[in-house]
């Protein structure tokens, strides 16, 4: 018996979706979008060349505990990202080194942590994407509870399980699948402007024509 509760595992996202993301950045979605979609500004890749694009799976943890991780990792298929909503909490991490590369051998996307992690030195180097509000020494307790897959609330957004995530070096944004298709081909568009303006730019053209 345990005391983490398990709701549907969500899908994943199309893999068109992923390779479209994959070629824009937060910056981008976010300019295309009504509601603002950023979770706090402090959660951050611990690699700042990490990008992460999938379907969350949310978690729903103590303060400073990870029994629920440890249960959500191996529920997740490769695809999902594991969103841990963790309150804030400044005082334990909640994953290290081996969670992540147990993550990375199950070929989960990644995880976002409204917490803290450790092992720091090494998380900083790994390709494997892992976002956070920082680092501490102190590790986690195990004990539960914990809700699996159930709306969260990570960074000051709500988190729907299956909900589109994509972070990179500016922070972490959340849509709703229904927003993505949408939002994916307006930020195409001004990824395209964008390039023209900064190839203008290389060649003299400095001043946009809109000023
Ligand atoms: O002990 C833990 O659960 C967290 C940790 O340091 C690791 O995953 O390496
Ligand atoms: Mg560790």
């Amino acid at each position: 018996m345990t005391n983490v509760e398990f709701k549907p595992v969500p899908d994943v996202l199309p893999e068109e979706w992923v390779q479209r993301a994959k070629k824009l950045s937060t910056t981008l979605l976010s300019d295309v979008v009504d509601t603002p979609p950023e979770m706090d500004y402090r959660i951050k890749p611990c690699n700042i060349n990490s990008v992460i694009v999938g379907s969350a799976v949310t978690v729903d943890v103590n303060d400073g505990d990870n029994l629920a991780v440890h249960h959500a990792m191996y529920q997740a298929q490769p695809g999902h990202v594991l969103v841990v909503s963790a309150g804030g909490y400044e005082k334990r991490a909640v994953i290290g080194e081996l969670m992540a590369s147990a993550a990375e051998a199950l070929n989960l996307s990644g995880f976002i942590i409204d917490g803290l992690i450790r092992d720091y030195h090494t998380l900083a180097q790994s390709t494997f994407p892992v976002f956070s509000r920082g680092a501490i020494p102190g590790g986690p307790t195990k004990n539960g509870p914990g809700m699996i897959n159930a709306s969260v609330f990570c960074g000051g957004k709500e988190v729907v399980p299956g909900d589109f995530i994509m972070g990179d070096a500016d922070g972490v944004i959340v849509l709703p699948r229904h927003k993505v298709e949408d939002a994916l081909t307006r930020a195409e568009e001004k990824g395209a402007y964008e390039q023209k303006r900064l190839k203008d730019i290389s060649e003299g053209q400095i001043k946009p024509s809109w000023l």
